[in-house]
C-alpha cells in the first residue's frame, strides 16, 4: 500500500487512498501506523474515500483509533494530497467530512500547493451542540473544577469540540496534566480538545493544544480557529487574527456572518510503499 506522511505546522498524518473505505473500521491500522516508536508515527491517519455529495471525502482517525469529525491541519494536507495526485483538478473544491462539507481554495506555486484557505463553516455555541452534559447557559465563559481547582473556560463546536482556557503565558501551562483532565471531564461526554490561549494583542494570539485522541500536538487547525472565535466573542481580539503555534502561524478570519476561514501551509514529508 502507498502511504504518504504529511504535516500542517507539525500536526502530522499518514495518508492513503481507499476506494472501498467508506465504512471500514481503521481503528487498529491507525493505532499501528501512528505509533511513534513502532509505526511511522503521526497524530492521525487520514483516508481519502469517494464521496456521493462532494468532490471527495476525508476520514480522520486519531492516533488512539477514535474517528474525529474534522481536522483543520489535516484538511489542508488533504487538499494538497488530492490536487497534486490529480484526484481533484480544481483549485476550489468540496470535501465531505463527518462535520459537513468543507471548501478549500489552493494557493499554488510552480504546480505545488503551498498554502490552503479553508472555509470551515460556522461555530456552534449551544451546550447541546458542543456537546456538554450539563446545560451550561453561557458556554462562552463558565467554571470547571479539576483536582480541586476552578478554571474559567469557554467551549465551542467547530467541526470538533473545543474548550479554551485563556492564560497569561502559554509556555507555563501544565499541558500534559490539565489537558487530559479537561479532555475527559464528565462535562464533556464525547471528550473535548483543549486549547490554552495567550492573547498578545487584538490581532495576535498564541495557542498550545491538548488534542482529544492524540494528546499534545504541535498545532491544531480547528483549535486555532475556535481560539480566535472565543477570543473575539470574549472581547479580546478582532476578527482577523494571526495564531502562533510552535512551528509557525495560521491566519484565521472570523467573518461578520460567523463563517470561519483558515489559511496556512501544508507539506509532504515522504511517500513510501508498505505491505500492511
Ligand atoms: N488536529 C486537528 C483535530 C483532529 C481531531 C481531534 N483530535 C478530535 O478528536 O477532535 C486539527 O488540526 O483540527
Amino acid at each position: 500500500m502507498k502511504l504518504t506522511k504529511m504535516h500542517g505546522l507539525g500536526n502530522d498524518f499518514v495518508f492513503f487512498t481507499d476506494e472501498a473505505g467508506a465504512t471500514k473500521d481503521y481503528t487498529e491500522l491507525a493505532q499501528r501506523l501512528c505509533h511513534r516508536q513502532t509505526g511511522i508515527g503521526a497524530d492521525g491517519l487520514i483516508v481519502v474515500v469517494p464521496s456521493e455529495v462532494a468532490d471527495t471525502r476525508m476520514r480522520i482517525i486519531n492516533a488512539d483509533g477514535s474517528e474525529a469529525e474534522m481536522c483543520g491541519n489535516g484538511i489542508r494536507c488533504f487538499a494538497k494530497y488530492v490536487y497534486e495526485r490529480g484526484l481533484v483538478a480544481k483549485e476550489t473544491f468540496t470535501i465531505e467530512t463527518l462535520a459537513g462539507i468543507m471548501e478549500p481554495t489552493l494557493h499554488i506555486n510552480n504546480g505545488k500547493v503551498e498554502q490552503v484557505t479553508v472555509n470551515m463553516g460556522k461555530p456552534h455555541f449551544a451546550a447541546k451542540d458542543i456537546p456538554m452534559k450539563a446545560d451550561v447557559p453561557m458556554v462562552k465563559h463558565f467554571p470547571v473544577e479539576v483536582a480541586g481547582q476552578t478554571y474559567e473556560v469557554s467551549s465551542v463546536l467547530l467541526g470538533v469540540p473545543h474548550t479554551e482556557v485563556f492564560v497569561e503565558d502559554v509556555t507555563k501551562v501544565p499541558l500534559t496534566t490539565l489537558g487530559p483532565a479537561l479532555e475527559r471531564h464528565p462535562l464533556f461526554p464525547q471528550g473535548t480538545n483543549v486549547n490554552f490561549v495567550e492573547v498578545v494583542d487584538a490581532t495576535h494570539i498564541k495557542v498550545r493544544t491538548w488534542e482529544r485522541g492524540a494528546g499534545a500536538t504541535l498545532a491544531c487547525g480547528t483549535g486555532c480557529c475556535s481560539s480566535v472565535v472565543m477570543a473575539h466573542e470574549n472581547g479580546f481580539t478582532g476578527r482577523d487574527v494571526d495564531v502562533a503555534v510552535y512551528l509557525g502561524t495560521l491566519h484565521i478570519r472570523y467573518a461578520e456572518d460567523g463563517t470561519v476561514f483558515m489559511t496556512g501551509p501544508a507539506a509532504e514529508v515522504f511517500e513510501t510503499e508498505l505491505a500492511i
